[in-house]
Order: C-alpha cells, then sequence, then structure tokens
C-alpha cells in the first residue's frame, strides 16, 4: 500500500470509539502496497491494520471483507475484519471507505527457498479449497474486461515493440478458453509482499483487494510468476517444483489445466505488466506512492511466451 489520505490521529480516536478496541496508542502508516491507504493501529487492547479505500467501489468491498472472514473461520491466517458495534466490518473515514482488520504477525520473505515456495504452494491450495464454500462471488476485477481497456490506456505509451507484445499477446489471450477450468474465489495477488513470514511459518496472508471469482490456476500462475521467478525472470525449476508439487497434494490439477498452464503464465504476466505500466504512465496522486517496475512484467511476459512450463506430474 501507500499513503493518499493523510490522517489526523485525534480524527482516528474519535472514529474508534464506535468499536470495542480500546483507546488509541499509536497510528503509523505503512509505505509498503500501491493501492489503499494502509496504517499501523495500537490500541489499548490490540494491534490492527486500518485500511482506507482510494478507489474500489463501495459496493465491492463486503466481497473482500466477507472473503477475509471466512477464509479466517476457516482456520487460514488470514486478517479477519473487526466489526464496529452496530456489527459493521465496513466503515467510513475521512470521506473514505475504511475497515479494521487484526494485524498478523511476521515479516515478507523476498528470497524465498524451495521450502517456502512449498508453504505457500499449499497455504494457496487451502484458500482455494475453503473458498469453495463461500457464498458470494464477484468477478476477477482484473479480468478480461480490464485486461482490454487498460491496454487501450497504457498502448499509446509504448515504444513499438512493446505495443507489438501486447498486440500479440491480447490476441493470443482472446482465443484461450477458460470454460473447463476449476474457478472459485482466488487470491489473484499472492505476491511474497503478500505473505507474513513468522519463523518457517505463515503468519499471514494479505491484501485481498483484488480477489475475486476467476479460474483457480490463474492464482497459480500468478503465484509462481512471482515466488519462482529468477532475477531476469525465467522460471526457477526447483522452486516451481517445489510449491507445484505442494499445491497439487492439496488439490490435484485436472486434465484440463495442465493443458492450460503455459497460456495461465502469460495471462498472470500480462496482468502485472499492464497494471504496472498503467500505475506508471498514469500515475495518482498521494502523500507515500509506491509505482512497481512494469518492466519486469514484460520481461517475465517474454519469457513465459519463449518457454513452454509443464505442471509436474503426480
Ligand atoms: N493484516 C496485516 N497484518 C500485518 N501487516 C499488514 C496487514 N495488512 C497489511 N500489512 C502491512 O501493510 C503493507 C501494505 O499492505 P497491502 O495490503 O499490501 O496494501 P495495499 O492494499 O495497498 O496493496 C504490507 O506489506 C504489510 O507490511
Ligand atoms: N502485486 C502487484 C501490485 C499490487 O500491490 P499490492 O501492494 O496491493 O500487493 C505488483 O507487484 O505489481
Amino acid at each position: 500500500m501507500s499513503v493518499f489520505t493523510p490522517l489526523p490521529e485525534s480524527t482516528l480516536a474519535t472514529w474508534l470509539r464506535g468499536y470495542a478496541v480500546g483507546r488509541l496508542v499509536e497510528l503509523k502508516g505503512i509505505a509498503a502496497g500501491v493501492q489503499n491507504s494502509n496504517f499501523f493501529v495500537t490500541t489499548t487492547l490490540g494491534r490492527y491494520v486500518l485500511t482506507l479505500f482510494e478507489a474500489i467501489p463501495r459496493a465491492e468491498l463486503p466481497y473482500y471483507l466477507h472473503l477475509m472472514a471466512h477464509l479466517a473461520r476457516h482456520g487460514l491466517p488470514v486478517p479477519a475484519p473487526i466489526a464496529d458495534r452496530d456489527n459493521e466490518y465496513l466503515g467510513t473515514l475521512e470521506g473514505k471507505p475504511a475497515v479494521l482488520v487484526m494485524r498478523l504477525p511476521g515479516q515478507s520473505v523476498m528470497a524465498p527457498g524451495e521450502q517456502h515456495c512449498a508453504r505457500v504452494g499449499a497455504m494457496l491450495a487451502g484458500l482455494h479449497l475453503a473458498g469453495q464454500s463461500y457464498g458470494r462471488r464477484q468477478e476477477n476485477p482484473r479480468g478480461p474486461a480490464w485486461r482490454a481497456a487498460t491496454a487501450t490506456e497504457v498502448r499509446g505509451f509504448l515504444p513499438a515493440e512493446e505495443q507489438a507484445l501486447l498486440d500479440t499477446e491480447l490476441a493470443f489471450q482472446a482465443q484461450v478458453d477458460s470454460a473447463a477450468l476449476p474457478a472459485g474465489a482466488i487470491h489473484a495477488d499472492l505476491f511474497r509482499d503478500n505473505v507474513l513470514w513468522d519463523g518457517d511459518h505463515i503468519g499471514g496472508v494479505i491484501d485481498f483487494y483484488f480477489a475475486g471469482h476467476d479460474s483457480l490456476l490463474f492464482d497459480v500462475a500468478v503465484t509462481v510468476n512471482d515466488w519462482c521467478a529468477t532475477a531476469d525472470g525465467k522460471l526457477d525449476a526447483a522452486r516451481c517444483a517445489a510449491l507445484l508439487t505442494a499445491y497439487q497434494a492439496e488439490r490435484p490439477f485436472t486434465a484440463a489445466e495442465r493443458l492450460a498452464w503455459p497460456a495461465m503464465l502469460r495471462a498472470a504476466a500480462l496482468r502485472f505488466w499492464l497494471s504496472r505500466a498503467a500505475d506508471h504512465h498514469l500515475p495518482r496522486e498521494g502523500e507515500m506512492v509506491l509505482v512497481k517496475n512494469p518492466d519486469e512484467y514484460r520481461d517475465i511476459l517474454r519469457h513465459r511466451i519463449a518457454a513452454h512450463p509443464a505442471l509436474p506430474e503426480v
């Protein structure tokens, strides 16, 4: 996250009276992340994270908050949202939709080994299995419609060679048929900075604000592209095998998923190239705003087009 909206302590202290979390002790803006304004909030009763939603329409937020509550109820280390005294998760602060969630323990590991990848693969399968009983449905906000619209917005900023790559990939993805792939609630952004490690264990999986209903395999591809990439964007075979083997021990891949895997890795790479290019060329204003490098995902896309990785056999 970043901080787009400054928040005075006195305003928060008053707002917190609507919750049963005690009195405000400390408020600290968090610099990481790109989407919302986030703060660490310490009260006399606990440690929380406060998110002010900057861009997501209010009507779409209950899907995310109830998904987090659902997964936490299934025993996964996902931040449970805190209900206010009227029993509502979603409030309003500084004119923005706002939520308080549990602060989970741990730190991100940015240079993961095979053991980390194996645990993340098993965790992702756990999320997908628990998500099957989630009653709400909202389409992936970064699905095909968003992809087409964003490509139109950023195309003119790109050099000719990148425009050609974009056009070719959009045409390729347009003929991919995902109808036969198992689908459900997916995290859709399970990058290394969205997993907190408490020693060797996953203390938290955070940032569900890109979640939605889509192919489970797309989520696996997003995760592999980040966790298993080498410095130049190729795939590290040992980390891939560790992540995918652990995943399929919990949820075996179907024949359709095996066929779709190379295309799904490309779709996942395209999604983050586009969002980073949009953030880079069409920046939003804010107090602390982080923009990630689009070239990294352009290169990951090129590598996934050049190679044809397979899912490991059971
Ligand atoms: N529930 C949480 N527990 C602990 N730390 C958190 C929690 N939620 C967010 N954070 C911290 O805040 C940072 C930014 O959060 P993130 O959800 O990625 O922001 P954004 O919604 O803007 O993408 C994370 O990298 C992490 O350090
Ligand atoms: N993981 C995405 C950006 C999304 O930002 P986050 O801070 O919400 O995870 C990327 O790396 O492009």
